[in-house]
């Protein structure tokens, strides 16, 4: 099939849109293009290719309130997206964030869909009788989906004892108790780490191999690799209260001639599924976003919508290590050994550190709008998770082993910066600024949670083998000096959300319901960049669930 137009093309073939095409290609009757910048990086990929081609590679402006840093934001620029190059991490959230999306005005996102529609993207691999036995693993098979493309697995044999014998127990005296499953609507408390990875060879599964790969034969499904979307073609004929677009612009990079050749696609619906960090740029390119800022770089004004490009959220993490005395732990198999444990306010503030916490969040942060600060000041009093402590163990050639909480992570920051264009060059990066931990609230609970790993390293049994503290090393004493520490040791954990946020246009929304960009009858967006508020988790879930249940509204035209 060789379609003039296309019934969808899909800017963008990263962890939504890739899985999202697949599932609209289903009905043989539909034509679906996907256009991805990157190359399909078949037989090249695992984990580490930051900093490669298959990377976007962009940086921030200077991070004011986190030390004046400029920081490095690893991105997938390549056939699956953020799922080609990501660490496989896997975790959903609890179901009162999924319900505060449709609070927000996302009407059908909730817990209840969005859980059933996730389940059928997965397919759960249970560990064997003998790792349940060894580790004493737990998990909820009513949880999870058995059939779904992408693989979800948990442990292999042969863990280090120390996370049985050290810190299990320690966890328990903490009063922080295990999570049977942490996937079924309640993260809150330690669970072994979930990857999406095959199990017995530990493969990534991923957009690619879980859903395109199997069906790449499909007649109607075309997927063009380096072909970089640059803009949205309006049509001439539509109405100005509802504008059509009649397909899209793109760059094919592949060419051999001295630039790149500018191509058009046309098509019945167009889906921009970028991610954050990029679908903000096609729509600003096409016209649509602030004024002000399409003004100040000439692009002319087609639709006001100033939320475009705004919002931008995305969790800062460091870590902290401990040297453990020789001898006491078996460093076992590292390589898929953790622990998370998801903490709510009350699990890492002592009493009057909750009480400073309060007063801190009478003032709103700039960027949030009146909703959205308290829903998420509902959320934290509410007892939903605001770090990620995981618990990692590692040893070098010469017996040294470390505990290294190699993730702390601030699951649901206040703060929110802006992406934007800079320039009418659909090549140029945008100007990324995440404004990180410039809310007092999100560097204050920052730095006591690493602050708080101290107080774990003094707490049985941990205790009894711990030799001292690596990094932050025991300089570090003061609320100072781990405030110092945040500000110059955090860095981006890549999970970004929120600038083309499905909210009411009154709050700054970019997208209705039904993914459709206010005031375009065609035009959608499916990627994260539609979700107002993170849920405190690793977000390629949370992708997955936006392609099933974009795929369902999208099939239905809802
Ligand atoms: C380094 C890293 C590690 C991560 N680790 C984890 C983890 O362990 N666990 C977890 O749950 N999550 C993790 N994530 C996050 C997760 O992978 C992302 O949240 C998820 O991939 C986002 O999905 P998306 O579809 O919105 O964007 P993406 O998956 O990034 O897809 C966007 C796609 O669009 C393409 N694109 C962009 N602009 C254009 C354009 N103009 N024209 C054509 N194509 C374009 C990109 O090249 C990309 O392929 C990680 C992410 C990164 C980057």
């Amino acid at each position: 099939i060789n379609p003039t137009i296309y019934d969808y093309v899909i800017a963008g073939g990263g962890a939504v849109g890739l899985s999202l095409a697949v599932r609209l290609s289903e009905d043989p009757s539909k034509t679906v293009v996907v256009l991805e910048a990157g190359e399909t990086g078949f037989g090249k990929l695992n984990r580490g290719n930051f900093g490669t081609a298959n990377d976007w590679r962009f940086v921030t402006v200077p991070q004011k309130d986190a030390g004046g840093r400029v920081q490095d934001q690893v991105q997938g620029r390549v056939l699956g997206g953020g799922s080609a190059i990501n660490s496989g991490i896997y975790i959903r959230g609890n179901k009162a964030e999924y319900d505060a999306l449709e609070t927000l005005g996302a009407k059908g996102w909730n817990w209840k869909s969005m859980f059933a529609a996730v389940k059928k993207s997965e397919h759960f691999f249970p560990p064997s009788a003998a790792e349940i036995k060894a580790l004493g693993l737990t998990f909820n098979p009513a949880y999870h989906g058995h059939s779904g493309p992408v693989a979800l697995s948990m442990q292999a044999l042969n863990v280090s004892n120390f996370y049985r014998d050290f810190a299990i127990p320690t966890l328990h005296n903490l009063g922080h108790e295990m999570n049977l499953d942490p996937n079924g609507g309640t993260h809150n408390g330690g669970s072994w780490e979930f990857l999406t990875a095959l199990p017995d060879t530990n493969t990534r599964s991923y957009a690619v191999s879980g859903y395109y790969l199997p069906v790449a034969n499909r007649t109607n499904l075309h997927v063009l690799p380096n072909s970089h979307v640059s803009r949205i073609i309006w049509s001439p004929t539509s109405t100005k209260d509802d504008l059509e677009a009649s397909g899209v612009e793109y760059l094919a990079l592949n060419t051999t001639a001295g630039s790149p050749a500018r191509q058009f696609i046309n098509a019945h619906n167009i889906i921009l599924s970028g991610s954050a960090l990029n679908t903000p740029k096609i729509l600003e390119l096409s016209g649509v976003g602030d004024p002000t800022i399409l003004k100040r770089v000439g692009v002319a004004l087609v639709i006001n919508l100033p939320g475009v490009g705004s919002n931008l959220c995305n969790q800062p993490v460091t870590i902290a290590s401990y040297l453990l005395k020789n001898g006491t732990v078996d460093a076992g198999n590292t390589i898929r050994a953790a622990i998370l444990d998801m903490q709510p306010l009350s699990g890492f503030l002592s009493p009057s550190d909750l009480k400073r916490s309060r007063e801190m969040l009478s003032v709103k942060p700039q960027g949030l709008s009146t909703p959205q600060f308290e829903v998420m000041k509902n959320l934290m009093a509410a007892g939903v998770p605001q770090m990620e402590f995981t618990w990692n163990i590692a040893a070098d050639g010469n017996n040294i082993t470390t505990l290294t909480f190699d993730r702390l992570i601030l699951l649901k920051p206040l703060s929110r910066g802006s992406v934007h264009i800079n320039s009418t060059n659909p090549l140029d990066p945008p100007v990324i600024d995440p404004k990180y931990l410039s809310a007092p609230h999100d560097k204050f609970i920052f730095s006591k949670a690493i602050e708080c790993t101290r107080r774990i390293a003094a707490t049985e049994p941990l205790k009894s083998i711990i030799e001292g503290p690596i990094v932050p090393d025991s300089t570090v004493q003061t609320e100072d000096d781990f405030i110092h520490y945040v500000n110059s040791q955090s860095q981006s954990e890549h999970h970004f959300i929120g600038t083309s946020a499905m909210t009411l246009r009154s709050l700054g929304g970019v997208v209705d319901p039904s993914l459709r960009v206010y005031g375009t009858s065609n035009v959608r967006v499916a990627d994260l960049s539609i979700i107002a508020n993170l849920p405190g988790i690793h977000t390629v879930s949370l992708a997955y669930m936006v392609a099933e249940r974009a795929a369902e509204i999208i099939k239905n035209d809802l």
